[in-house]
């Protein structure tokens, strides 16, 4: 996978660098380009912004810049344009999953108010755009939700984790966790200041252990975030799934 990530803060990037990710750029699993927007500007200022149509606070990206860095970064029609948004629709694992499959994906971080909306309408003239949000709620720029999707999805590309079952396991995963969160962990001594791991877990029945670990999971999730539970299918769970 090629991600390319558009910027007024390229430093912002620099976890990219680290530790599973780090190794994945590295091994050539993925391939990651962070570019100065600042690039592509042709005034002394390398100005990136400007005072909104009708009034009101703050600046918003100008389109040329914009323009410009997308058609020099996108070089292949395959590419998918992704555009961090709280008015974006939510981030999901399952859109993680979705977005690992793709071979190259373009990270535009918009800042001040956000980007003139006509960049990402000439954008869809020759390719998927998807504005995403990471929550409800707002933060200075597009870098921070940026990070936290290529991590997200990143993570999902084969040989990036050492062991892939982990991915398979994880909260919301598909194939079994869709609308579920993990359950407790626990790893040696056994006993720790008076706190017993469960005895299930060190009783070597692997199907018991999976089924406590079900039974767990749904406790968290029912305890956690029971809004999940009300989306869960009325067949997948009993009443006893509903209890804490
Ligand atoms: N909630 C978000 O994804 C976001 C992106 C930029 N600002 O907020």
């Amino acid at each position: 996978m090629r991600i390319d990530i558009i910027s007024i803060f390229p430093d912002y990037f620099a976890p990219l660098d680290l530790s599973l990710i780090g190794r994945a750029r590295t091994s050539g699993l993925l391939d990651v380009h962070v570019h100065d927007l600042r690039s592509w500007t042709h005034d002394r200022h390398n100005t990136v912004d400007d005072t909104p149509y009708g009034g009101g606070p703050g600046m918003v990206m100008k389109p040329e810049p914009w323009g410009e860095a997308l058609d020099s970064v996108i070089g292949d029609a395959s590419a998918r344009l992704i555009l961090p948004t709280p008015s974006g629709r939510p981030f999901r694992q399952a859109d993680a999953e979705r977005l690992a499959g793709e071979g190259h994906l373009v990270f535009g971080c918009g800042r001040y108010e956000g980007i003139d909306s006509r960049v990402a309408q000439d954008a869809a003239a020759r390719m998927p755009v998807e504005e995403i949000s990471i929550g409800d709620y707002v933060l200075n720029g597009g870098e921070s939700a940026t990070l936290v999707m290529v991590e997200a999805i990143t993570r999902l590309l084969p040989g990036v984790l050492g062991n892939k079952e982990s991915a398979v396991q994880d909260s919301f995963a598909s194939g079994g966790m869709e609308n579920l969160v993990e359950g407790p962990v626990y790893t040696k001594p056994a006993t720790w200041r008076g706190h017993e791991v469960p005895p299930i877990l060190l009783s070597g029945n692997h199907g018991a252990v999976d089924r406590w670990r079900r039974d767990q999971a749904l406790r968290k999730t029912a305890r956690n975030r029971p809004d999940l539970v009300a989306a869960m299918p009325e067949e997948g769970l009993d009443r006893r799934d509903r209890e804490v």
